[in-house]
């Protein structure tokens, strides 16, 4: 496999971007490879500098669930791009996104558009914060909600494949205001608020983690958490950054039947534009500026050109509900070839999925948690990671993220996929 353009790029890059990239699990540090550098994307595949095409399950991590560079989006792009990029004044396509995601996730009111996830969970513990008169917060040990100081602790995604879950330079005092829990663990969530509750501003989750590898949490988990931060007078936050519009056009509350008070959003709402958002019960968010006291701002929050993007993919998505019936049954193929694999070679390893979210790990433990996800052999990963994209197969690069797969993957695409680990796996045992 020739990647000598792209490990020139990779040298260059170094030069004067920290690490070579933007952000760091790009860098493919924990697979020791030097990442391709990508030229175009199109459909399920993307094509790098050297001349190498891939079929993508990374989908940039989540927001292209049509495929890159679907026909809509880009004329909706060019459309928008041709008026203005930008007025730091209102639009109407602002209201238009704010009311699609009010229609699509009934315990969302009103909707406030930033940037991106990191902006969306911050900006919600703000929030939080500032309703409850309370400081503390929790969060769950590899959830990963962005990198903002209160929030990147014990943390997943890069920050735990890279070894640095808790990261230098978070102050110590912002830190103590942040507890970590065992995810799916009901005995210590209630430790937790018999000690603290009085204290404790909002318990923020990812429903279905997907930064610690897949890892739903269990129904009665959740109608737990709900019971207990109601009980203690705590907001309860959805981080559906992941699987707002992924797992199911109205998130992954509407699988669960559970309402959370504020839910925050990203990658898919901005049809792979730079775009994150918070919301909940109009009583709540109307305590944000200007409605309320609670400050928050953003340059170039409610972009057209992200709105243009974000407001077209939900509409497809929206009026093509057969979109997520289709994705289930791919990802279901994918899962169940990837299994079948493992059997036939007398393999050990372990699948999680929800709709289109997948993730094998390499250990024979049930994945329910933090603990058992990193009981994976995070080497033979990288051998298969390798294999697979030798092979044309673009995974993510680390066991402690999700598998994605889009619209615009085909039958034949999951097909070569499978065929394709079979012989990956073949190799690494
Ligand atoms: C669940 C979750 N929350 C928050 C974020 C942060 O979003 P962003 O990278 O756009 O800041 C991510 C991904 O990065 C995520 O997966
Ligand atoms: N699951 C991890 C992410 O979505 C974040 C990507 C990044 O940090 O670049």
């Amino acid at each position: 496999m020739n990647l000598e353009r792209s490990r020139q790029l990779f040298e260059d890059a170094k030069q004067v971007i920290p690490g070579g990239v933007n952000s760091p699990v790009r860098a493919f540090r924990s697979v020791s490879i030097n990442p391709p550098f990508i030229r175009e994307g199109k459909g399920s595949r993307i094509f790098d500098v050297d001349g190498n095409t891939y079929i993508d399950y990374v989908g940039s991590w989540g927001p292209l669930i049509l495929g890159h560079t679907h026909p809509e989006v880009v004329r909706a792009l060019k459309e928008a791009i041709d008026k203005g990029t930008s007025y730091g004044a209102p639009t109407e396509i602002e209201t238009e996104l704010a009311r699609m995601v009010c229609e699509a996730v009934p315990s969302v009111e009103m909707v406030r558009m930033v940037n991106s996830g990191t902006e969306a969970t911050m900006s919600a513990l703000r929030l939080a914060r500032g309703y409850t008169g309370r400081n503390m917060i929790v969060k769950f040990e590899g959830n990963y909600h962005g990198h903002s100081d209160s929030l990147l602790i014990r943390a997943g995604s890069g920050a735990l494949t890279h070894g640095v879950p808790d990261s230098p330079g978070v102050p110590a005092d912002i830190a103590q205001n942040t507890i970590t829990a065992n995810f799916n663990d009901i005995s210590g969530m209630k430790e937790i608020f018999q000690k603290r509750g009085e204290n404790i501003a909002a318990v923020i989750i990812e429903p279905i983690a997907g930064n610690m590898g897949v890892v739903p949490a269990a129904q009665e988990f959740m109608e737990f958490l709900r019971a207990i931060t109601a009980e203690y007078g705590a907001l309860l936050i959805f981080d559906e950054v992941m699987t707002g519009f992924r797992v199911a056009y109205h998130g992954a509350q509407s699988l669960y039947k559970i309402q959370p008070d504020i839910t925050c959003f990203g990658k898919i709402i901005g049809g792979g534009l730079p775009v994150g958002a918070y919301g909940g019960k109009r009583e709540i968010m109307s305590m944000m500026s200007p409605a309320g006291p609670i400050y928050q701002a953003g340059t170039l929050s409610g972009n057209p050109l992200a709105m243009a993007a974000g407001l077209t993919t939900l509409k497809i998505l929206k009026d093509n509900p057969s979109i997520y019936t289709e994705l289930e049954e791919k990802s279901k193929l994918l899962d169940e070839g990837l299994k079948d694999n493992v059997r036939k070679l007398g393999l050990k390893a372990s699948f999680n999925r929800v709709g289109s979210m997948l993730c094998m790990f390499f250990t024979d433990q049930e994945v329910v948690n933090y603990q058992s996800a990193t009981s994976s052999d995070t080497s033979k990963f990288a051998l298969y990671f390798e294999e697979m994209l030798k092979r044309g197969v673009y995974l993510a690069p680390s066991q402690f993220e999700a598998s994605f797969v889009s619209a615009s993957h085909s039958k034949a695409d999951i097909n070569y996929t499978i065929e394709q680990s079979y012989e990956a796996l073949k190799r690494i045992i």
